[in-house]
């Protein structure tokens, strides 16, 4: 070979670069590092920022990396890729991330879903906690709607059983980030406490090993095996509602375990006093540590979350882009989640740039559309999201520059888009009469002829609403 690898790797590039479209290209390719080229074995090893742009690459960009490959290095060429960590954020992208192995392809984690099939008490080594290691601290971003179960959470790791939060329940709507949390939890504690017998469980397996245990008389093994668990964290209790011999058979369990001063974890969507079919006797011990709820997210929260799996997963968003997923797409995490992935599945299959109008299309197709009309309560909503105030603010007298804002925008966004008379839109924001209502909806106008950024924040605002319209 005449051409350093380096240069023929870069000269693969300029080939790539050629065939794709310019966003691709930064997205995809500019982010991959050349690594290392063994001659003896013809294998060329790139460092490439995460799992998912590996995922990408082989699924939809394998043919033309084949093709550029075997044009500048020739043929019997093989790939290696190298997950690296975001030493930067401490964000680990897989489990070989840390260890500078080259690898075909990167091992997944595989969070087996499986319960630990002996039931006799194992080493704490030998039990497997049915943990993600991936939904850890690190990756739970915290904001205004989980800074308080955060903030528990961590203390619970670093002293199971030791603090009042014991047990600690945790509720909140689905896709807020329980799973997420109590995760983490038990992830942060193994690090801390290797030797702890800590175990994950969701309250449907929970229910299936009794099953199985009652079908084959080993109920006092089901039983003893729990009994032996330092941190044990249940997720979706909900499901056990009117699983009337479970929920008795988890008094026991729980009971010991409460005693003995083991960290008990539980998550719902709902709170323990929504919780149908359970006794009191365990409603009041679910009760007796720490309730918290988890919400949902806020915008800003979406904006650092979408930001930081852009950065984790190699990816380049507009910030345009981001602020108007977040405010859209925001019912849930997962929500938000799913949007990024449909956002780059279109940007791929149609060979397109990620910019608003593909955003928009993106958006109405994976969130529900509500076809309600819009109304004063919706544009107050929308704008104090977006200016991270409260409803109250906006009402009140006070002349604090984002509420005179928020107030001023939700004026004149109702008069665009309700029928309402300036006299009802002004006792609705705050008991102004209608003068109140013109002069703002003028400050608006005005402001918009000669304030650029100022265009931009009401236009994405107004991309909020559209889902309503
Ligand atoms: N604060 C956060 N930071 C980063 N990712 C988050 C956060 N909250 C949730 N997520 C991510 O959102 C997705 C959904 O979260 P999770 O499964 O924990 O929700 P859940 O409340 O348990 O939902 P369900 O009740 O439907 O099981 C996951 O991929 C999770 O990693």
């Amino acid at each position: 070979m005449d051409k350093a690898p380096r240069l023929l790797w870069n000269d693969c590039l300029s080939l790539i670069r050629d065939n794709v479209s310019e966003q691709q290209y930064k997205t995809w390719f500019e982010p991959i590092v050349f690594d290392s080229y063994d001659e003896d074995n013809r294998t060329l090893v790139v460092q490439i920022p995460s799992r998912y742009v590996y995922e990408v690459l082989e699924q939809y960009y394998v043919e033309l990396l084949s093709k550029v490959l075997h044009r500048c290095f020739g043929t019997n060429i093989a790939l290696k890729y190298r997950v690296v960590v975001d030493k930067a954020h401490g964000l680990t992208v897989d489990e070989e991330g840390s260890e500078s192995v080259a690898i075909d392809k990167p091992k997944v984690s595989t969070r087996a879903n499986q319960s630990p099939t002996t039931l006799d008490a194992a080493t704490p080594q030998d039990l497997n906690p049915q943990l993600d290691p991936h939904k850890n601290f690190q990756r739970y971003i915290e904001g205004d709607s989980n800074k308080l179960p955060r903030t528990i959470g961590l203390s619970i790791a670093e002293h199971p059983g030791r603090t009042t939060f014991n047990p600690f329940f945790i509720y909140g709507p689905s896709g807020s980030g329980k799973t997420h949390l109590i995760n983490a939890i038990g992830v942060r504690c193994k690090e801390i406490y290797p030797q702890k017998r800590v175990l994950y469980v969701s309250a449907r397996l929970f229910q299936v090993q009794y099953t199985d245990a009652v079908r084959q008389n080993t109920v006092n093994d089901f039983i003893h095996f729990y009994q032996t668990i330092d941190v044990l964290i249940v997720d979706d209790i909900q499901e056990w509602a009117a699983a009337t011999k479970t929920l008795d058979t988890f008094f026991h369990v729980f009971d010991h375990l409460f005693r003995c001063g083991k960290q008990i974890i539980l998550a719902a969507d709902r709170p323990p006093v929504d919780l149908v079919g359970v006794k009191d006797r365990l409603l009041t011990r679910f009760s007796c540590g720490m309730i918290a709820e988890l919400h949902k997210p806020n915008v800003q929260l979406c904006i650092d979350i979408l930001n930081t799996k852009c950065r984790r997963d190699g990816l380049k968003f507009p910030a345009d882009v981001i602020q108007f997923i977040a405010e859209t797409a925001n019912s849930s995490v997962r929500e938000l989640e799913g949007v990024v992935n449909s956002l780059m599945a279109y940007s791929i299959v149609y060979n397109s740039d990620i910019d608003m109008r593909l955003a928009e299309r993106v958006i109405k197709r994976a969130v529900k559309v509500d076809n309600r009309p819009l109304t004063i309560d919706d544009i107050i909503e929308k704008v104090c999201a977006h200016y991270n105030v409260t409803q109250p603010n906006v009402m009140s007298r006070s002349r604090k520059r984002e509420f005179v804002i928020a107030r001023q925008l939700s004026m004149y966004f109702a008069q665009k888009y309700t029928k309402m008379p300036a006299s009802r839109i002004g006792q609705l924001v705050g008991g102004r009469d209608h003068s109140t209502v013109i002069h703002s909806c003028n400050t608006i106008d005005q402001r918009m002829k000669v304030d650029k950024a100022f265009v931009e924040e009401v236009t994405s605002i107004e991309n909020s609403f559209k889902l309503k319209q």
